[in-house]
């Protein structure tokens, strides 16, 4: 492909992924994958440099733009030898009209720009939301040791215990470590909130939003393989894929209950009042995540972020019945939101006086409110609240 048809068609995946971030349909990456499978004509190298102009146009607009063109042609503002590929030869971009109109720069859309602001997150903090995130890996303690564990490039060793760092883009799951489980494709930031979660070998530990069961293998691990680990989730499909994983990992103690969506309670009657830690891992607007799905703050309305902070609420609400005395819950998102995070939080102590908010010992974090917060440009992981709550 020439470079300016790589423009084009570059053009062309945004148009698809602006639809679909209106219309909440597929993921950027997904709509890559779909139009490489498409167009086989396109080798490797076009390929990931159509993958950089899209997300490159991505991360520049602040408002979902009118379309792929008008995304493109704000790129072509700064880059003279972009815009000379909108030249209207064969398979190229059309020429830019004197009057044509580029999408509007920013970090996010205005509303949700004010928001981030309100929550302490701005300028170049907000800027380092739409960095490009490396790859890290956890070692998993239950068949490897991070001090002499031997993998095909050099990681970066990162504060965090047995985390590592790899470049963005490096085919882990090719490796015969990840096929043999003795690494995890993980954030650092997720690993310290599991660190934060302090599971100890004996306890009898609930994963109330555990997903696939990143941050459950994670807790196994922490535990040793000896307690009680219980995975649960709505997400039929999700929490599937927890087995397989978890064999892979050699987590043993590791259960799943799946949760009737409102009828949670009923599922996990047997285990009120007797967890030592209740992980709330909840569903949250991802804001702390945009390094690695730029488009999704084209997805966020302010009536999705009220659904999302009263399920929180519920969540939480949820979980102080199953929390023994003297137990804990320990609150995660990953977003930098204060009302999904510290203000969340604060809501909540303020109604269940039988919690108190104990500071995580984590080596990366900064205060924020009743928690603990990570973000990209201090910490270098995703975006994190962590909250670690004590029960009397
Ligand atoms: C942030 S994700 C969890 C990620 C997971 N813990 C991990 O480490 O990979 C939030 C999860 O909450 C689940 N969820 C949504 N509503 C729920 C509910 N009412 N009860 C339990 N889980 C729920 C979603 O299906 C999603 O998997």
């Amino acid at each position: 492909m020439t470079p300016a048809a790589r423009v084009q068609s570059a053009i062309e995946i945004l148009d698809a992924v602006i639809a679909a971030a209106r219309t909440q349909g597929a993921p950027a990456d997904r709509i890559l994958a779909d139009w490489a499978r498409g167009n086989r004509y396109a080798g490797s190298k076009d390929r990931r440099a159509i993958r950089e102009l899209v997300y490159a146009a991505i991360r520049a607009c602040g408002p979902v733009p009118a379309n792929g063109r008008s995304a493109m042609l704000l790129r072509a503002k700064n880059d003279p030898e972009l815009a000379a590929l909108f030249d209207g030869s064969a398979h190229a971009p059309a020429p830019i009209g004197s009057d044509e109109a580029a999408a509007q720069p920013g970090i996010a859309p205005p509303w949700l720009e004010e928001r981030l602001a309100a929550s302490g997150i701005d300028g170049d903090e907000a800027a380092a939301l739409l960095s490009r995130a490396p790859l890290d890996i956890r070692v998993n303690r239950l068949k490897a040791n991070p001090d002499t564990l031997e993998l095909p490039v050099n990681a970066e060793t990162l504060a965090v215990p047995g985390a590592l760092r790899l470049p963005a883009g490096t085919m882990v799951e090719e490796w015969p470590a990840f096929a043999e489980g003795l690494i995890e494709v993980q954030d650092a930031g997720s690993q310290l909130a599991c660190l934060a979660a302090g599971a100890k070998a004996g306890e009898t530990v609930i994963d109330l939003c555990a997903g696939a069961g990143g941050k459950t293998l994670a807790l196994a691990a922490a535990m040793g393989n000896h307690g009680t680990l219980i995975a649960c989730d709505t997400d039929r499909r999700r929490l599937g894929q927890l087995s397989p994983r978890a064999e892979r990992a050699g987590a043993e103690i590791t259960q799943t209950v799946l949760l009737d969506p409102g009828r949670e309670a009923e599922a996990l009657a047997d285990w009120q009042g007797r967890a030592d830690l209740v992980l709330v891992d909840a569903p949250c607007s991802g804001t702390g995540t945009w390094r690695r799905n730029p488009e999704s703050r084209w997805r966020l309305t302010a009536r999705e972020l009220d659904r999302l902070t009263a399920l929180q609420a519920r969540l939480l609400d949820i979980a102080t019945k199953l929390v023994k005395p003297g137990g804990r819950l320990v609150y995660v998102t990953c977003s930098l939101l204060d009302e999904e995070g510290a203000g969340q939080v604060e809501g909540f102590l303020a109604a269940n006086p039988r919690f108190r908010a104990v500071t995580p010992d984590l080596p990366l974090g900064s205060r924020r409110g009743p928690g603990l917060r990570l973000t990209p440009l201090r910490d270098g992981t995703d975006g994190f609240f962590i909250a670690c709550l004590s029960a009397t």
